[in-house]
């Protein structure tokens, strides 16, 4: 059975200036994403996994930072599809925190410290559902309790700084969802957690969109994380796709050596405090993401790439069909 996407970018390139010139964040971009799946932006820092999202969103910095090509369709409640690069403020605006929530890094970028959680999490619903205030203070007491926060009614009449970190989150999932979002975008959701906590809001997160049926754009920079939460990956490296496939493909056998060096260097069970005690760095790639401003003709991976021979230097590979499913932006993928 094939359904469509809900989300589907074709051809996205968007651009910064810097500088007074126009600098590629994103290019070549291509990715969808069904009802009810959890696709996972990965790569290292600046490998543009932000830029994607907030493409997305219609959030990228104005005058600063704009799509300058592709298309961006976007399947909301009411069955319609849009393209997002076409709608102009207020029309992003009755999508957002609607038909498409957000969550953050750092829950208090979403959280105000001057309303209360219950107050917070009823103002999307009174605004974008049209629900009084007595209903929506009811809906987000009963959400409170979906994400598992203890003693609900208590916890809504607080500010977010009366909360810990891993509750404050837990309240910023339930502001997401209180529109019953079609599709939720995670930016390191878990990044600012410990370990214990992050992995209670992903198996959270997991719960719910099994529960409601949401796609979910999840952005890390963290393998482990990935083979968690996704159903297929998306590895980006300097602004462009590298590889992409379904977790259990990608993880089983990666066909890009940008992927492969990414794995290296997820530490085994115990193995990070291990190298920590004995003094050893964690295995890291060697050398660095090459600046976008310069970057190499041919692949962007080439700099750093144990594979790489002089033509990977001449273009930009295109991303290859592996086989089921799996493409690779590597033009030695069978080899790798
Ligand atoms: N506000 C901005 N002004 C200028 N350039 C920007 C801006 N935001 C992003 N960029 C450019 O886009 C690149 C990609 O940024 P992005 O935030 O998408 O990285 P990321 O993959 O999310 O990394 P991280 O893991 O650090 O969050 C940056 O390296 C930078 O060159
Ligand atoms: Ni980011």
């Amino acid at each position: 059975m094939h359904v469509a996407p809900i989300l589907d970018i074709s051809g996205l390139k968007t651009v910064f200036r810097i500088g007074g010139r126009p600098v590629a964040a994103v290019q070549d971009l291509n990715l969808t994403i069904a009802p009810g799946e959890t696709l996972a932006l990965v790569g290292e820092s600046g490998s543009g996994k932000s830029v994607t999202s907030l493409s997305v969103m219609g959030l990228l910095p104005r005058g600063v930072g704009q799509v300058a090509e592709g298309t961006i369709l976007f399947r909301g409640k009411t069955g319609l599809t849009q393209d997002l690069t076409k709608l102009d403020a207020e029309g992003l605006r009755q999508i957002r925190g609607n038909d498409i929530a957000m969550v953050f890094q750092e829950p208090m970028t979403s959280l105000n410290p001057v309303y209360t959680i219950g107050e917070q999490i009823a103002e999307p619903m009174r605004i974008h559902l049209g629900r009084s205030h007595k209903d929506a203070a009811a809906a987000a007491i009963k959400l409170l309790a979906d994400v598992g926060i203890p003693d609900p009614e208590r916890r809504a009449r607080q500010y977010p700084h009366e909360l810990s970190g891993g509750m404050r989150q837990r309240a910023t999932i339930a502001m997401a969802l209180a529109c019953d979002p079609v599709l939720l975008i995670a930016d390191e959701p878990t990044t600012a957690l410990d370990v214990t906590i992050q992995a209670q809001i992903l198996d959270l997160l997991q719960k719910l969109q099994a529960e409601r049926g949401m796609g979910i754009l999840f952005v890390t920079h963290n393998l482990g994380v990935v083979a968690e939460i996704a159903d297929r990956v998306a590895v980006m490296y300097a602004g462009r796709i590298v590889e992409t496939g379904t977790v259990a493909e990608v993880f089983a056998h990666p066909r890009h050596p940008y992927t492969i060096g990414l794995m290296r260097s997820i530490p085994k069970l115990g193995e990070a405090t291990a190298l920590k005690r004995q003094g050893t760095p964690l295995p890291t790639i060697a050398g660095s993401v090459p600046s976008l401003i310069q970057l190499p003709n041919g692949c962007s991976f080439a700099p750093r790439c144990p594979y790489a021979i002089d033509a990977c230097w001449a273009d930009v590979p295109p991303l290859y069909d592996t086989g089921t499913g799996q493409r690779s932006r590597c033009i030695r993928w069978q080899e790798v």
